[in-house]
């Protein structure tokens, strides 16, 4: 079964909210755990038990897990395990993008079977060309994965690049190229990352967000300010699912379960989300 199926039946039984895995040192130091490969382990396991059944999905931020070289790989590598056997779906946000013959190898190790990484989907930087994408697309599709592109980030200094062109800027040549890749009626799996922050940006540069048909990953909930009026503007019209994600806010409630799910159902009810079942915001 495809990732966009898989992630269509998650939400449509858990709602939207896609919940990040960010294990920061000021947040470990907060929960009183070490800054250590067996920090992030605990850390991730808490939350990953917190969330099961709540959510439908979970964002590990793969940065905090390298932080730690080998052992911090393997922390993750367990927690994308324990993911699977939960039956939460995994994104490794890991934004990655290289020339296609070093992108296989990428492509190997976040999306094929039997890889100690392998996610259910993987976050991706176009900025090599979309095309230097090819094989972490191929292999997503061989698999039943999916992947979110890069086509408008919630940092303020991605509009430098992502604005960039004029009426065919950047961005939207992105989104023409993730959704040219979701042929079919059933529900696409190449997704885009579209910051919640981005303001009037989807509208003033033209992006077709009512004819793509796959996922949007919405990072910028929570700490970085936006909040139901900015993912009800952003996304207004939006066919796809739109997947907003918070990651400090939420961990910040921890480390008890109990607390960690009172800041998941908190933020879904802020978010307009409780009881959504998924596709779309209108
Ligand atoms: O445009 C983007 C793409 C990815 N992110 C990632 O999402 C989380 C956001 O964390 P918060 O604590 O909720 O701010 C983090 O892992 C970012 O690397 C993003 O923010 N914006």
């Amino acid at each position: 079964m495809t990732f966009g199926i898989r992630l269509a039946d998650a939400v449509g039984r858990f709602g939207t909210l896609c919940v990040g895995i960010d294990p920061h040192p000021a947040l470990l130091a907060a929960w009183g755990l070490p800054d250590t490969p067996d920090g992030i382990d605990r850390f991730s396991a808490t939350v990953l038990e917190a969330v099961t059944g709540h959510v439908a999905v979970i964002k590990p931020q793969v940065a905090l897990f390298e932080r730690h070289g080998s052992r911090g790989m393997a922390a993750l590598e367990r927690l994308l395990a324990r993911g699977t056997e939960s039956g939460v779906l995994t994104i490794a946000d890991a934004k990655r993008g290289d020339i296609g013959s070093t992108m296989a190898g990428y492509a190997d190790a976040w999306l094929r079977d039997g890889s100690a990484l392998a996610a259910d989907a993987l976050t991706l930087s176009p900025y090599l060309g979309f095309e230097s994408l090819r094989p972490a697309l191929t292999a997503a599709r061989e698999t039943g994965r999916g992947v979110f592109v890069l086509a408008l980030t919630s940092n303020p200094e991605g509009a430098s690049v992502q604005h960039a062109g004029g009426e065919n800027s950047v961005a939207r040549r992105i989104v023409q190229a993730a959704a040219a890749e979701n042929d079919g009626g059933v529900p696409g799996s190449v997704g885009l990352v579209i910051g919640a922050t981005t303001g009037p940006a989807v509208r003033e540069l033209g992006l077709d967000l009512a004819g793509f048909n796959g996922p949007i990953l919405a990072p910028g909930v929570g700490a970085q300010g936006a909040g139901r009026g900015e993912l009800e503007s952003t996304f207004a019209g939006t066919s796809g699912v739109v997947l907003p994600n918070s990651s400090r806010e939420i961990l910040s409630a921890g480390p008890a379960v109990a607390a960690l799910r009172a800041a998941v159902a908190a933020t879904q009810r802020s978010l307009g989300l409780a009881g959504d079942a998924g596709p779309g915001m209108d």
